[in-house]
């Protein structure tokens, strides 16, 4: 008898949600809201349902942000899954003064948890609400960074999460963030919760100045106006969302999230834009690709189910290029790597060769100096194919090659290039004292420590030849 009563007290509320919203929706919205996600919330629509979901079912805001901070973290994770790393990839979160701010600090804490390096700038910290407080100190026991500047070098992250302003941002961005605003746009990909800082939640990009162009967008709840504007891969997530979804769309017309599976951070697909028309058409992640691409005429792909050239740039999923394309040339002992760089944080994908100028190379040097075997163990962990610069030696592409190389490449040994082992052995007995060739023995030997450090470091085998060193492939 109880269970009815609480069965039809709630289906009473939910109708009443229902009603009110859709009133709501009629008188404050003006503007036509038929967007890239078919029905889109306008701002005082999201600052509505936000009330609601505490009002009525009594969400906590601390319950609403946790789970929104997990599926921005969920967002990341798929967007830059963590496998393709070998070691902990960093992410930096730029979270601002209000609660968007929190979805970041929450979102730090679990990619925490999921294998990633997070570094939080928090320039205006919330410092009265015991919520954010708890928050920050949360991080600080996991060690996680939280700090008020943004780094210099931003090269070194994978990602930036953009948790600085949410839909309650309006008019021109005012300091410190107007200068964050304009370094994140110029620096690696960015994944914006809920709306793009800077963005008019409305209207979208502003008409002028500097204006931040995510990559990737996750949107609270339901996504906002402004995501008609948005051309990257689209996430949505917060499992907060009531009962009967599917009712509430219809009556609604709005396009409320189903999560009904594990996984918080939903692709949304871009139909192929045949007529022009850009409707997008939210698809669980479970959905099979057959089915995907029924409904959408395109290649799903595996688990992208956008297509590519719907894709901002450094959206776009990285293809290994091709062994053919790689072209080494040794010069004096040095080497040089042609081809695109595939660094998912390289800033200029199709150009970069990894000069002098590639910042991954620069700060690795800068780390690791000269010590050979800190330097090519953060090599090798930049991932697979890592384009050297015209600074690597011949020893450490040899070492790369060690791990990667196809059977048929060719050694990256030019003749006349080839650094010369030096005989450093300084026993009296060596046979090859006077002579070019190296020792092959002698605990002092020079090559012999390094050759022992480079195995320690690929675990492949090199061996010592007359002309120097050469990979058993
Ligand atoms: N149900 C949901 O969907 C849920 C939503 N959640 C999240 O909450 C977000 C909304 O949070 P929110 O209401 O606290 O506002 P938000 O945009 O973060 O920032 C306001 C701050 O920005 C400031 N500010 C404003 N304009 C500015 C300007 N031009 N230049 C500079 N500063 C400016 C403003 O300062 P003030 O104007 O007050 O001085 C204030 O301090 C939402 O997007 C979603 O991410 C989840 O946590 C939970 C579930
Ligand atoms: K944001």
């Amino acid at each position: 008898m109880r269970e009815q009563w609480k069965r039809e007290s709630m289906a009473r509320k939910w109708r009443c949600w229902v009603h009110w919203v859709k009133h709501r929706s009629t008188v404050l919205s003006g503007i036509p809201r038929q967007g890239a996600c078919g029905r889109l919330l306008n701002q005082k629509e999201a600052i509505a349902v936000d009330e609601e979901l505490m009002a009525s079912p009594g969400f906590s805001v601390d319950q609403l942000m946790e789970l929104a901070g997990l599926s921005v973290a969920c967002a990341v994770a798929t967007a830059f899954p963590r496998e393709q790393y070998s070691t902990n990839p960093a992410v930096l979160l730029v979270c601002g003064p209000g609660n968007n701010g929190g979805d970041g600090l929450v979102a730090a804490r679990h990619l925490h948890h999921f294998g990633y390096a997070p570094h939080v700038i928090y320039p205006k910290a919330n410092q009265k609400s015991q919520l954010f407080v708890n928050l920050t100190t949360q991080l600080a026991q996991l060690s996680v960074p939280v700090e008020a500047a943004l780094p210099e070098n931003l090269e070194r992250y994978c990602v930036v999460v953009d948790a600085i302003f949410g839909f309650s941002f309006s008019g021109a961005v005012r300091a410190p963030f107007d200068e964050i605003i304009r370094r994140l746009s110029s620096g690696p990909p960015v994944l914006s919760v809920d709306i793009p800082s800077g963005w008019d939640v409305e209207q979208g990009p502003p008409a002028e100045g500097v204006t931040l162009q995510p990559g990737f967008l996750i949107s609270l709840t339901a996504p906002k106006m402004c995501a008609a504007h948005f051309k990257g891969r689209h996430f949505l997530g917060g499992r907060f969302a009531l009962n009967d979804l599917e009712r509430a769309n219809a009556e609604l017309g709005a396009l409320l999230p189903q999560l009904r599976q594990a996984c918080q951070g939903l692709s949304v697909v871009r139909e192929a834009q045949a007529q022009g028309v850009c409707a997008s058409e939210l698809v669980p992640g479970h959905l099979p690709n057959e089915e995907v691409e029924a409904r959408h005429g395109h290649r799903a792909g595996g688990k992208d189910v956008v297509p590519d050239d719907a894709l901002h740039p450094l959206a776009r999923p990285r293809q290994a290029p091709a062994a053919a394309k790689w072209d080494w040339v040794g010069t004096k002992g040095r080497v040089r790597a042609q081809g695109p760089c595939w660094r998912p944080s390289c800033p200029s994908p199709d150009s970069c060769n990894a000069g002098a100028g590639c910042p991954v190379h620069l700060r690795l040097q800068e780390q690791h100096g000269r010590d050979t075997e800190q330097y090519l163990r953060a090599m090798l962990a930049e991932g697979p194919f890592h384009p050297f610069s015209k600074h690597a030696s011949l020893n450490e592409v040899s070492a790369r090659f060690g791990r990667d190389v196809p059977a048929d490449y060719p050694l990256p040994v030019a003749p006349g290039h080839v650094r010369k082992a030096k005989h450093t052995c300084r026993r009296p007995d060596c046979p090859f004292k006077g002579t070019d060739r190296a020792c092959r023995g002698g605990r002092e030997c020079e090559g012999r420590v390094r050759l022992g450090s480079f195995q320690r470091v690929i675990g492949s085998p090199l061996v010592f030849c007359n002309a120097g060193m050469r990979i058993a492939l």
